[in-house]
């Protein structure tokens, strides 16, 4: 083999990397599209990216440096899966940026029209309304970039993960972040932004009860197109309601002011859930441990206002699915956990051990002894306030996470093989 043959074998080797990406929990939701080719929404949204210490997408993509052929696959959890239109796309149109620039460039490694390999694994439940296609495309998006040494900048890896799924395009950022709808009809200016970073509300963390981690019955793709078809509702929402609450909910994030944001966000998710009521036939994603949840957050927060003087102590939100988001105040947490419990009693022998259940919430689950009768008062004046108490049934699990940061790279080419999910033959590892 002549130098130059191992200097080229030795820079196609590389092209393989590694990335993680978080989930993200919108407050002002997306749910409509004005165009499903470009995909490109009917009203803004902005969310709050989780801590992908607690929930990530993980993904490597992998040029065969070798293959004759442009085949792209993809496997999620170790299971080989078809690649959709949407992904398709995603692909092709990264591949043609890695094209335009070997045109312009012949000493750049050949890796456009080379087979793709990508493997992806998430650490919480796929498609149960957690928003995993939030953080997969996302991390795709990401993989695939560093894999082609496209190296673009995030506001355009953003673009081309929306590409993929609406929602992943607030997933390139941490800390709070708006999708702005725009205007154009090429989609230029519909993107996503950071508003405020993952250091500016520190107290800020979410807890997400978990009430099904099954796959959900309408996948989201499908109900919001239902409902822009549909509903009378959303038009509403879109014209009078989402503009004027975009531009409050910023204003509340930069004041850090919890009792707007927390108004705005169980407001907006109402309406969400209205809107898929609306929708005909209509769309239900709250079940009964939904409303009972929403139910104990707004005794829980009229009782507490009398005590610390501020009218919300939680916000709940709930996407496409009947797990609750709650945010609310550090402080606050271990107080609002043992509610929680006392509510939604975890029962050991019936579910999960115990670490499981809590995971990184089971820090905050015993009060302290200073605490423990002024708790018991507060939990008795609120429990006795809320209907369906006595009523079994329960979550099934509960996250305990803060607000984290935007994807990150875990590595590339040989310097990523220990972070790497493909063996060296190029197929994934043994999960
Ligand atoms: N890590 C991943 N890599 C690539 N694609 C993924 C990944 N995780 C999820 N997806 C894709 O996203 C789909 C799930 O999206 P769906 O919108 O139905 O559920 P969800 O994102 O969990 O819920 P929601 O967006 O309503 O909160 C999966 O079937 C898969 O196609
Ligand atoms: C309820 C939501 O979570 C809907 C998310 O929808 P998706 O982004 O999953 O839909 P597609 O763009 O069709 O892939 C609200 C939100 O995240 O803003």
């Amino acid at each position: 083999m002549t130098v130059q043959q191992k200097t080229k074998k030795a820079r196609t080797d590389t092209a393989e990397a590694t990335a993680s990406a978080p989930v993200n929990i919108a407050v002002i939701k997306y749910w409509g599209k004005r165009s499903e080719a470009l995909m490109l929404p009917t009203n803004s949204s902005l969310s709050l990216t989780l801590d992908q210490d607690q929930l990530q997408s993980k993904t490597s993509v992998r040029v065969i440096a070798d293959s004759e052929s442009e085949d792209a696959r993809l496997w999620l959890n170790g299971k080989e899966e078809k690649i959709t239109g949407r992904v398709r796309n995603l692909v092709a149109t990264m591949r043609k940026l890695r094209a335009d620039l070997e045109a312009k460039d012949s000493s750049l490694p050949s890796l456009a029209n080379k087979a793709l390999h990508m493997a992806s694994i998430n650490n919480f439940p796929t498609a149960a309304g957690l928003a995993s296609s939030a953080s997969g495309l996302a991390c795709l998006a990401v993989a695939i970039d560093a894999a082609l040494q496209l190296n673009l900048p995030r506001p355009q890896v953003s673009a081309l993960a929306r590409l993929g799924s609406g929602s992943a395009c607030r997933s390139l950022f941490g800390g709070f972040v708006a999708w702005d709808m725009g205007s154009k009809p090429d989609g230029s200016d519909s993107v996503a932004r950071q508003v405020a970073s993952e250091t500016h509300w520190p107290e800020m963390c979410a807890l997400i009860l978990v009430a099904s981690a099954t796959q959900k019955e309408m996948p989201s793709t499908a109900g919001m197109q239902t409902t822009v078809e549909t509903s009378p509702l959303l038009q509403h929402r879109i014209s009078a309601v989402v503009p004027e609450r975009m531009q409050s909910i910023e204003k509340a994030i930069q004041a850090r002011d919890f009792d707007s944001f927390a108004e705005i966000t169980m407001r907006d998710s109402n309406q969400f859930h209205a809107v898929c009521l609306d929708t005909f036939p209509p769309i239900f994603y709250l079940n009964h441990v939904s409303h009972r949840v929403i139910s104990l957050i707004t005794k829980y927060n009229e009782v507490k206002s009398k005590e610390n003087g501020r009218k919300y102590t939680v916000a709940y939100t709930f996407d496409a699915g009947p797990n609750a988001v709650l945010y609310l105040l550090k402080d606050d947490v271990a107080e609002v956990l043992r509610l929680v419990n006392a509510f939604f009693p975890h029962n050991v022998a019936a579910g999960a051990a115990s670490d499981e259940y809590y995971g990184m919430a089971k820090q905050f689950v015993h009060a302290p002894a200073d605490k423990v009768k002024a708790e018991k008062d507060l939990e008795t004046e609120v429990l006795k306030g809320v209907k369906h108490f006595e009523e079994k049934g329960g979550l099934k699990r509960i996250i305990y996470t803060t607000i984290g940061d935007g994807p990150r790279i875990l590595g590339t080419g040989s310097n990523g093989r220990e972070v790497s999910l493909f063996k060296e033959d190029g197929f994934p590892k043994e999960l």
